[in-house]
């Protein structure tokens, strides 16, 4: 594989706001919102794909995971919780100290790196689990970083992407509304020309190699402030399951 996919004002951008991570009224403060849905997404999937009791005491043990673009590690730390073997790589060299001091913090062992999907595919890395959450809308190349994503994959494992959809809605709701309205994100963090179509992810999934196994909208509403998953609407944000086939 011979792709770069980093995107260098992306990459600005995220290292311009990584001491925010953590700050739950930060610029980050739409990813702190949408984490329970995001999570219960997650852990529902992967207990399922592997048959795992989330009533356990470290239900996902034995699992290694990777975060793909990990950023401070909102969703590293709550998969250490759950016992996973969790690998957190981003390709903002500042975020990783900034999730490393947090994962310390927390009495947490997660394995920080700054890097990328496909060199840690050309290091012939493998994972039970690939979480690919909010990235693929920020990345160059965004075929060559799921083909790396799906070599990142053990046979039978499963990937679980979210993105933000392309219309006039996510437009409005995405860019006009969390940035230039209610300002969570500073101006231009998302560029609505990169958001992708759910059958265009799933296209690009299955030109990867992986097989597609759901995709589910999660919605925000904005009288109760909160995040709900909505299977039929898609319409703005959403997140994936596929699978790499066992053989
Ligand atoms: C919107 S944030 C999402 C962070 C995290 N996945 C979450 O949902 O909480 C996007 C992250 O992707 C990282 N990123 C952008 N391009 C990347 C690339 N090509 N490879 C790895 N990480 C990348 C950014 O540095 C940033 O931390």
């Amino acid at each position: 594989m011979n792709t770069n996919t980093i995107d260098d004002g992306e990459i600005a951008k995220f290292e311009a706001m990584a001491a925010e991570w953590w700050d739950e009224t930060g610029k980050f403060k739409p990813l702190h919102m949408m984490n329970p849905v995001r999570l219960d997404y997650i852990t529902m999937q992967v207990a399922a794909h592997y048959n795992r009791d989330l009533s356990a005491d470290r239900p996902f043990a034995g699992l290694r995971i990777l975060d793909i673009g990990c950023g401070g590690g909102l969703l590293c730390e709550p998969m250490a919780r759950l016992g996973a073997d969790i690998v957190g790589v981003d390709a903002a060299p500042r975020n990783i100290p900034v999730a490393r001091v947090h994962a310390e913090q927390s009495g947490l062992d997660i394995d920080y790196r700054v890097g990328t999907a496909e060199a840690l595919a050309a290091a012939g890395e493998q994972f039970d689990v690939v979480l690919n959450m909010e990235v693929v809308e920020h990345v160059a190349d965004p075929q060559g970083y799921l083909d790396a994503c799906h070599d990142l994959l053990k046979p039978g494992a499963i990937h679980l992407c979210s993105t933000i959809n392309r219309n006039a809605k996510s437009f409005a709701m995405a860019i006009v509304g969390a940035e230039w309205v209610m300002r969570w994100l500073p101006k231009g963090t998302h560029e609505w020309s990169k958001f992708i179509t759910p059958d265009e992810l799933f296209g690009m999934m299955t030109k990867a190699g992986m097989e597609p196994v759901d995709r589910t909208g999660y919605v925000f509403n904005p009288l109760s402030f909160t995040w709900s998953m909505s299977p039929k609407d898609l319409s703005v944000n959403y997140v994936t399951a596929a699978v790499r086939p066992a053989g």
